[in-house]
């Protein structure tokens, strides 16, 4: 391929497939000095061929089907930028490997489920696969955790990895406006996924975090065995603790190596301190944060959605491509896929936040769950009816937080065992833990 023109086929032309052609036209010139050659998208396939999209596709030829673009004779690099984990986008990039087509993809759902398959496809078809957008959008997250500290040993790694969430997380914050409103928003920018279940359930990034754990740790991880939640849960009220309390709400992802080779793995939303830099990456921006035995401790921050960040780091693969690098998928030959230890082995402080009746008695059975299961309180707050949103009643609900000193997780999953059958508690608890990161 190298001194020729390097020929790419499109498949998927929403946000982020529209975004690389405008970006390869608009930044031509410096795309070819660094490539040491021309790119050009020389065929596309989406659903709609009438769809506007701001972007010129006269003389591109079209394809309805994807899966050809793998046999195309014309394509030499494959862009897979449908997503999700089966259906077409699967079948592309399977079909592309087994031609010996290398492919570059955004898609983290693929890379999380099937990295492991894909990995070996790709080696047995001596070609390369690479996914830096499927992670922290503009940031290079793959390229710091595979090739940067490649010489290290690294025992952690995670961060801020969904743009929609910490956009939503942050408008909740700064204006108290409802979820729905913000989300609607996200998408509007282009930032969700097709179905944003993905995003505010958390999978999204919990599929980022699995890969960057897969990289760091130069094993594939078990998608299944990774603890996961999402954002749906968190009220106004906790916004309101968190800013009492000294804290902010991040939906964060944290894999951790322990001496012993265990991994453990969550990506759930957390109380971080004001004060931590962590905590101060807002809105559409994620944080990768790495800690290796020998660089310390890491943060690097950028747009982590969006059709210019992903389509950049898009780009950055296929740069790769046309020098003729070759890097092994998981940056060195596949291992067996790990699974995570169990949740019940995390420990740390935590943040607990019930619905309760106001009537005399409802902290003294809070506390005797606590008491039973050996965890000690840091801090209580109750919040008036009033800032609940109800009006005052002998069944008045108010929203009452605790944050916990040092414990075990499995501690407190018994201590909100212990909760559901008090009549006084009211729906469901949020439990956060409390990370210093
Ligand atoms: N939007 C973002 O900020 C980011 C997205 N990604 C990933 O990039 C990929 C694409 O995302 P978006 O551009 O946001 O999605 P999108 O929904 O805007 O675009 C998807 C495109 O795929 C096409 N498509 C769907 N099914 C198809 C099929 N069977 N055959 C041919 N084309 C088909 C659609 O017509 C559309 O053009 C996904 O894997 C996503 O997770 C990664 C990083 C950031
Ligand atoms: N939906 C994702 C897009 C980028 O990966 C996000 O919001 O981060
Ligand atoms: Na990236």
């Amino acid at each position: 391929m190298n001194g020729q023109t390097l020929h790419l086929g499109i498949a998927g032309l929403g946000t982020v497939g529209a975004g690389v052609v405008r970006l390869l036209r608009e930044n031509a010139q410096a795309i070819t000095a660094r490539a040491g050659r021309t790119i050009e998208v020389v065929a596309v396939s989406a659903r709609d061929r009438t769809r506007d999209r701001g972007v010129d596709l006269a003389g591109l030829t079209w394809h309805d089907d994807p899966i050809a673009l793998a046999s195309d004779p014309k394509v030499d690099v494959v862009l897979e930028l449908i997503g999700g984990a089966e259906g077409s986008a699967r079948t592309l990039v399977e079909t592309a490997l087994k031609a010996g087509k290398p492919v570059v993809t955004a898609n983290k759902a693929l890379l999380a489920i099937h990295g492991a398959a894909l990995a070996t496809l790709a080696r047995e078809n001596n070609t390369s696969l690479l996914f830096e957008a499927s992670v922290a959008g503009g940031i290079p997250a793959i390229k710091l955790v595979r090739e940067g500290l490649a010489a290290d040993n690294l025992v952690r790694v995670g961060g801020i990895l969904n743009g929609t969430c910490n956009y939503i997380l942050t408008a909740m914050r700064e204006s108290g406006r409802d979820f729905g409103d913000i989300l609607a928003e996200a998408q509007a920018l282009g930032y969700a996924e097709a179905d944003p279940s993905t995003d505010v359930d958390g999978w999204d990034a919990a599929h980022k975090l699995a890969i960057l754990a897969g990289l760091a740790f130069g094993q594939p991880v078990r998608f299944d065995s990774l603890h996961v939640e999402g954002i749906r849960n968190i009220a106004a009220c906790d916004q309101a603790f968190a800013r009492e309390m000294g804290y902010r709400i991040k939906l964060l992802g944290s894999a951790r190596r322990d001496e012993q080779g265990a991994i453990e793995a969550s990506m759930r939303p957390c109380m971080v301190p004001q004060s931590a830099p962590i905590a101060n990456v807002d809105g559409v921006f994620n944080a990768v944060l790495t800690e290796g035995a020998f660089s310390g401790p890491m943060l690097i921050e950028g747009r982590g959605a969006g059709a210019g960040p992903t389509a950049s780091a898009v780009m950055a693969d296929v740069i790769d491509l046309a020098r003729g690098t070759a890097l092994p998928v998981w940056g060195m030959d596949p291992r067996p896929e790990i699974a995570c230890a169990p949740r019940e082995n995390l420990a740390g402080q935590y943040y607990l936040r019930l619905f309760v009746q106001d009537r005399p008695g409802v902290v003294a059975d809070i506390t005797a769950a606590l008491r039973d299961y050996g965890v000690s309180l840091r801090a209580l707050s109750q919040h008036a009816a009033e800032e609940a949103g109800k009006a005052a009643s002998s069944q008045t609900v108010v929203p009452l937080a605790l944050v916990t000193h040092e414990t075990s997780e499995a501690a407190m999953l018994s201590v909100l065992t212990a909760l559901e059958p008090l009549e006084t508690v009211v729906g469901t608890p949020l439990l956060m833990k409390i990370e210093t990161v």
